[in-house]
């Protein structure tokens, strides 16, 4: 469905610490994600999970490696903070990210009402988004992506914010899916839902693959060294 191939890639970093001033932030990655499967992507701060995904989504192309996807493949990225108009309507930029993945203006219409009721936001979702709370961006994120249809969807984190009834609520209609036809690649330090939500897992550190596979067995040698 799609696949990194020896993918590597860099910022350019204001601190002389880096090497010549460039950051390598993935360091040649390969992975493939197959249809319907849930891949959990795991690792500490900085990492280069974000950049991961962003480079899935094709937010970013690769310095070098290639990304490759089956054409006509729709995917979504689900992340705090990112894609949001801040000065248009909550109900608006549903409306605009359903088009977006695709949708036609009537069906993302007839998608609204169910996302105002699943995201909770009440009056909120007629105001600007530039209004919300962190936590409010994540219900409409969240609630958007889920309503709509994409062929691969992928998560940043965004089901460890919010309260903990909205939490429950986004995990078990989160979990609908997954165990349906979607593909979704998981980005989570919660390794309680990596492991309840994951076929299998990727750990990455400073840039490269430490392991992939069974979610149980990754999960554990990433567990290891923390515990020493
Ligand atoms: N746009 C950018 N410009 C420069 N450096 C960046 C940029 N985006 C990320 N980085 C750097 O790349 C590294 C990896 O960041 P990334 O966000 O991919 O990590 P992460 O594994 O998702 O971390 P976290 O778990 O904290 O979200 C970090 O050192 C970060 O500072």
């Amino acid at each position: 469905m799609l696949e990194l191939v020896d993918v590597s890639h860099s910022f350019h970093a204001r601190k002389s610490s880096f090497d010549h001033g460039i950051h390598t932030v993935l360091d040649r990655v390969s992975l493939t994600l197959f249809k319907g499967e849930t891949l959990g992507v795991i690792g500490r701060n900085g990492a280069g999970k974000t950049t991961m995904l962003r480079l899935m989504a094709g937010i970013f192309a690769p310095r070098s490696g290639a990304v490759l996807r089956r054409p006509g493949t729709t995917c979504a990225l689900l992340s705090l903070g990112l894609g949001f108009q801040p000065q248009l309507s909550g109900s608006d930029n549903a409306l605009l990210s359903a088009m977006l993945q695709g949708l036609s203006r009537r069906a993302a219409r007839a998608c609204l009402e169910e996302i105002r009721e699943f995201s909770e936001l009440g009056q909120s979702f007629d105001e600007p988004v530039k209004t919300y709370s962190a936590g409010m961006r994540a219900r409409l994120g969240f609630t958007t992506a889920l309503m709509t249809h994409v062929d691969i969807l992928l998560i940043d984190e965004v089901l460890s914010v919010g309260d903990k009834a909205f939490r429950r609520k986004a995990e078990t209609a989160m979990k609908g899916r997954i165990t349906g036809e979607q593909t979704v690649v998981f980005v989570s330090h919660a390794e309680g839902q990596v492991r309840a939500l994951c076929d299998r897992a990727i750990w990455i550190e400073d840039g490269r693959v430490r392991a992939q596979g069974d979610t149980g067995e990754v999960l554990d040698q990433y567990r290891e060294p923390q515990e020493k």
